[in-house]
């Protein structure tokens, strides 16, 4: 069967005829309605250290870019916030939209923004990401809102690779990134259970959204539309 993507014939809508636990009682993404938030006291504040040299390749997978990580060690890793153990940083990834007034995953109060970050980590419980990605513990997906503003040099050295990964499949070596510097002054975050928000779905996310977006400026944000992809 062809596919899966966002268009009629293969989008979220159709995904549960191949990805049946896309009717689960913990999928993503979710509307966040701040007000109706309860804050938890017993949550910790979010740690994440990252080694820029631990960065491998972008690839185009055609459905987004992503780039990934070195996880053989603990020396790119996520603690604290609403999780216990140690996260290793696998790869992260955007998603976009055709246009400004779509793209991200998560809304907040019904707001789609137009562009949204994921850092993708899984826990060293486990012996290896792929045995993780289908535990309830097993992931942890740090999201971040992406708002048209001010162009911000820290995502230039990713949009400057698009050229070099343009079609599905293509990917290039990226060296010497720390994905810390995308990530906005403030930490604080919205957290809950879910799932992977594309196929294969899982029910094995521990979301944790920061509240603080980071600005893209309106070219940057256009930029991924040199690569060949499957837009919201
Ligand atoms: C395009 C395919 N996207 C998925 C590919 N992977 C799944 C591998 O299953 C074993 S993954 O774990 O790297 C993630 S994380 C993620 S999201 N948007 O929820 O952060 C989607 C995917
Ligand atoms: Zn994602």
């Amino acid at each position: 069967s062809h596919g899966w993507g966002y268009g009629a014939n293969n989008g979220p809508e159709k995904w549960g005829e191949d990805f049946p636990v896309a009717n689960g009682p913990r999928q993503s993404p979710i509307n966040i309605v701040p007000k109706e938030a309860q804050y938890d006291s017993t949550l910790k504040s979010l740690k994440l250290k990252y080694d820029p040299s631990n960065a491998k390749g972008i690839l185009n997978n055609g459905h987004s870019f992503q780039v990934d990580y070195e996880d053989d060690a603990n020396s790119s890793i996520l603690t604290g916030g609403p999780i216990s153990g140690t996260y290793r940083l696998k790869q992260f990834h955007f998603h976009w939209g055709a246009s400004n007034d779509r793209g991200s995953e998560h809304t907040v109060n019904g707001i789609k923004f137009p562009c949204e970050l994921h850092l993708v980590h899984w826990n060293t419980k486990y012996p290896s990401f792929g045995e993780a990605a289908s535990q309830p513990d097993g992931l942890a997906v740090v999201g971040v809102f992406l708002k048209i503003g001010a162009a911000n040099p820290r995502l230039q050295k990713v949009l400057d690779a698009f050229d070099s990964i343009k079609t599905k499949g293509k990917q290039t070596v990226f060296a010497n990134f720390d994905p810390k510097t995308l990530l906005p002054g403030s930490l604080d975050f919205w957290t809950y259970d879910g799932s992977l928000t594309t196929p294969p779905l899982l029910e094995s996310v521990s979301w944790i959204v920061l509240k603080e977006p980071i600005s893209v400026s309106p070219v940057q944000v256009r930029t991924h539309s040199l690569l060949t992809l499957d837009l919201k």
